[in-house]
């Protein structure tokens, strides 16, 4: 048993919590070496018989597919102003046709906002379409229709030229660093600038400015091997951020890495997005990374986004799939329920100056019920409880009703 101090709860210190965590499965794939290296990188897929079924993608800006070879003719017809998305994805579908015309509609009328200088989470299950989400943001594949704006920028209406200059404002970070061993850290942050023709005393200049604001001045020198796999991270977000991106998209960044390290990147994401006022979207299937550093989160399902949303209002909306997920019911072992005992799931929230914990503990109280676990978050100025109470089962039903009166969220557990 663990214990909470007393908050908008307004539980007293001795409440108990125990925080659980829950797991989108997802899994990763390899991306190779070198090519992860470079601001972009190329996947490696799954052997099979898979044929993409390229479209021309029409624009209201390029008919029929036309490409626009000035990035600067886009953005005078696409003003990035501030209040405008960062990011913003408009009804975009992917579909792979395999063999035999079969067709996997990998995104599936997406379409999504991303504001400048936030860092918005995106959660799914394997399948979903993170990865496909990911290759379209950066154009290593390109939607069967729909925009994918960047800076304001349709990124699907580009020539190859000016795409490879809007693809260079998209900085890539990946669950594995992927480092050159044959190069120090500091020639592994060069890498992207080198291949870009930066000039070499540039080059110097920001590799020692990128490795410092990671933490890493002094370990230009050493050699991958050399380093911890957070520090090999650490140079990973150096080598996205050598060349002055605008966004930073990190796919599982950290999902191979111990919680105390975890926490360290989330901690350096979060420092260079307020330092350099980068948007950044993590895709990852850890709840604790979403609680921990995102202002905005989406769920990804199927192709489509279909919860989302300011990742306050997100948990405070107790009943939605994210929240559940965010912020999880605790379990309770089946040895915790005396025998004649039910289980009832209760969500509360509370504000500064609005406690709801302690009407609901005496509530409990009175119904002659019990906390058998409980788990409590602040997530900006709310906090959400999770509770699991336990009643006699003969009075369930007064136990939901009292409770749902008094307007708390309560079920019974199955
Ligand atoms: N090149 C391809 N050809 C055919 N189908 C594909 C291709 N790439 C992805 N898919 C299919 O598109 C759907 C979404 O796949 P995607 O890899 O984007 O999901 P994901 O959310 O990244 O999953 P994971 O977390 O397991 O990596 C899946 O049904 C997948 O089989």
């Amino acid at each position: 048993m663990t214990f909470v101090p007393s908050g908008p709860l307004g539980l007293p210190p001795a409440t108990r919590l125990r925080t659980l965590t829950v797991t989108i499965q997802s899994s990763r794939e390899t991306w190779l070496d070198d090519a992860a290296a470079t601001p972009f990188a190329v996947r490696v897929l799954p052997p099979g018989p898979m044929e993409e079924r390229v479209s021309q993608t029409r624009t209201p800006e390029s008919p029929e597919g036309a490409q626009i070879d000035d990035a600067s003719q886009v953005e005078d017809s696409q003003d990035s102003s501030p209040e405008e998305p960062m990011i913003s994805l408009r009804d975009v579908h992917k579909i792979y046709r395999l063999r035999g015309g079969i067709e996997v509609r990998a995104l599936d009328g997406l379409s999504l906002d991303v504001a400048p200088g936030s860092i918005h989470g995106i959660v799914g299950t394997s399948g979903a379409g993170k990865s496909t989400l990911v290759r379209c943001l950066t154009s290593l594949e390109r939607p069967t229709s729909g925009h994918v704006l960047v800076e304001g920028k349709d990124m699907t209406a580009l020539s190859p030229r000016a795409l490879r200059e809007a693809r260079r404002r998209i900085g890539m970070v990946f669950q594995h660093a992927n480092l050159l061993d044959q190069r120090t850290a500091a020639q592994n942050v060069a890498y992207p600038m080198t291949l870009a023709g930066v000039p070499s005393g540039n080059r110097h200049q920001t590799v020692a400015r990128m490795l410092d604001l990671v933490g890493l001045a002094d370990r230009g020198d050493s050699y991958p091997a050399q380093l911890s796999g957070g520090q090999k991270q650490r140079v990973g977000i150096a080598r996205a951020l050598a060349d002055d991106p605008a966004v930073l998209l990190c796919d599982e960044p950290t999902s191979a890495l111990d919680p105390e390290t975890t926490r360290s990147i989330l901690d350096l994401i979060k420092n260079v997005r307020d330092t350099l006022g980068l948007t950044v979207i993590i895709i990852t299937h850890e709840m604790s990374v979403v609680r921990q550093v995102c202002d905005s989160v989406s769920l990804l399902q199927a192709g489509r986004i279909v919860e989302g949303g300011r990742l306050e209002d997100v948990v405070l909306d107790v009943g939605s799939r994210l929240s559940r997920e965010i912020v999880p019911f605790p379990e309770v072992p089946e040895a915790a329920v005396a025998h004649g005992e039910a289980v009832l799931d209760v969500s509360i929230t509370a504000h500064p100056g609005q406690p709801a914990a302690v009407a609901l503990l005496s509530m409990v109280a009175e119904l002659g019920g019990d906390v058998a676990a409980g788990v409590f978050e602040t997530i900006g100025t709310a906090q959400i409880g999770r509770l699991a109470i336990t009643v006699p089962a003969d009075d369930v039903e007064r136990a939901l009703s009292t409770m749902r009166t008094a307007g708390i969220t309560a079920e019974a557990r199955s």
